[in-house]
C-alpha cells in the first residue's frame, strides 16, 4: 500500500471536477468574449483616441463663448451629444448574447432605466481626472462650460463621479462588463419576464467575478456595487432636472431634442426603440 503523498491524485474525481465546472468556465468565457467584442465595437471612441486628444482644452474665449450660450441651446447640445452616445448603447446592448432573445417590451425597459447610466459609465474613459476636463464637442473643458446650463450640481456631481470612476483604473474588458452587468439589471420596473433577465445578468454577473478574480482584482467589486448605487441617484438627478427644464418649455421638448432622448427620459407615449 503506498504511503498516503504517493497514492495517485483521485484521477476520476478531479477529471470529473473538471468537466463539471468546465462548461460554465467555457460558457462564462464564451460570452466574456462576445461582451469585450460587443463593446469595442459600440464604444464610439477608443481610449487611445480620447487620451491622445486631452491636450486639446478649450481656450478662455471658447469656455466664455459656451458661457454665454442660452440654457436651451446647452441643453439642447447635451442632449443632442447624450442621444449619439445612446444609439451607441443601443447597439451594444443589442450584440450582447441573449438580449435580442427578451422580449422587446423588456429590451426596452432595460434601456429605459440603463442606457444613461451606462453613457455615464463610459464617460469616464473621456474624463482627464489630472485637470478634472471632460471631452465635449471636440476639445477638453471643466464644469464652467456647462454653466449655462443651469444645473451646476448636476454638473459638478457628473464630473465627480467620472473622476471617483478614473480612479479605479477600469480596463476596457472591466467597462464592457460591468456596463453589461448595469444594463442587464433584473429589478427594473415593469420588466415582464424578470427571472429570465434575472439568469442573464448572473451570467453576466459570474463571468465578470471570474475575470476580476483572474487579474486579482476582486476588491473591485465591492467598490463597484457603490458606484451602481452612486449611478443611480445620479441619473435620477439628470432626468428630474431634465423634466423640470421641459415642464417649463412644453413646445420646446418636441422640437428641441432628438426623438429617442424624449421616448427614454420623459414619460410621453411609448413609441418603441427603433
Ligand atoms: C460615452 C462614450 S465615449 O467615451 O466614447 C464619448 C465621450 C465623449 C463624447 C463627446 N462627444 C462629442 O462631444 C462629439 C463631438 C466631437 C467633436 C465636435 C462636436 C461633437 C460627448 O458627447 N461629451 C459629453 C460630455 C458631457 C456631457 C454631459 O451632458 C454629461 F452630463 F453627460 F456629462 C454634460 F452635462 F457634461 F454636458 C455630454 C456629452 C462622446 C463619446
Amino acid at each position: 500500500q503506498p504511503s498516503p503523498d504517493q497514492q495517485p491524485v483521485n484521477a476520476p474525481g478531479l477529471t470529473c471536477r473538471l468537466l463539471c465546472v468546465l462548461p460554465s468556465l467555457l460558457s462564462s468565457d464564451c460570452l466574456t468574449a462576445n461582451i469585450v467584442k460587443s463593446h469595442r465595437e459600440t464604444c464610439q471612441y477608443r481610449v487611445e483616441e480620447l487620451q491622445a486628444l486631452r491636450w486639446k482644452v478649450f481656450s478662455r474665449e471658447e469656455v466664455l463663448a459656451y458661457q454665454s450660450k442660452s440654457v436651451e441651446e446647452m441643453w439642447q447640445r447635451c442632449a443632442y451629444r447624450l442621444t449619439d452616445s445612446i444609439q451607441y448603447v443601443v447597439e451594444f446592448a443589442k450584440r450582447i448574447d441573449g438580449f435580442l432573445e427578451l422580449s422587446q417590451n423588456d429590451q426596452i425597459v432595460l434601456l429605459k432605466g440603463g442606457s444613461l447610466e451606462v453613457v455615464l459609465v463610459r464617460m469616464c474613459r473621456s474624463f482627464n481626472p489630472d485637470n478634472g476636463t471632460v471631452f465635449f464637442e471636440g476639445k477638453y473643458g471643466g464644469t464652467e462650460v456647462f454653466k449655462s446650463l443651469g444645473c451646476n450640481d448636476l454638473i459638478a456631481s457628473i464630473f465627480e463621479f467620472s473622476q471617483s470612476l478614473c480612479a479605479l483604473h477600469l480596463s476596457e474588458q472591466e467597462v464592457a462588463l460591468f456596463t453589461a452587468v448595469v444594463l442587464l439589471n433584473p429589478e427594473r420596473a415593469w420588466l415582464q419576464d424578470k427571472e429570465k433577465v434575472a439568469r442573464l445578468h448572473s451570467h453576466v454577473d459570474v463571468a465578470f467575478k471570474n475575470t476580476l478574480q483572474r487579474s486579482h482584482r476582486d476588491t473591485m467589486l465591492s467598490k463597484l456595487s457603490q458606484k451602481t448605487l452612486q449611478l443611480k441617484s445620479l441619473c435620477l438627478l439628470h432626468i428630474d432636472r431634465l423634466r423640470s427644464f421641459l415642464e417649463l418649455r412644453p413646445l420646446l421638448a418636441h422640437s428641441l431634442f432628438p426623438p429617442l432622448y424624449h421616448e427614454l427620459f420623459t414619460d410621453g407615449p411609448d413609441a418603441p426603440l427603433e
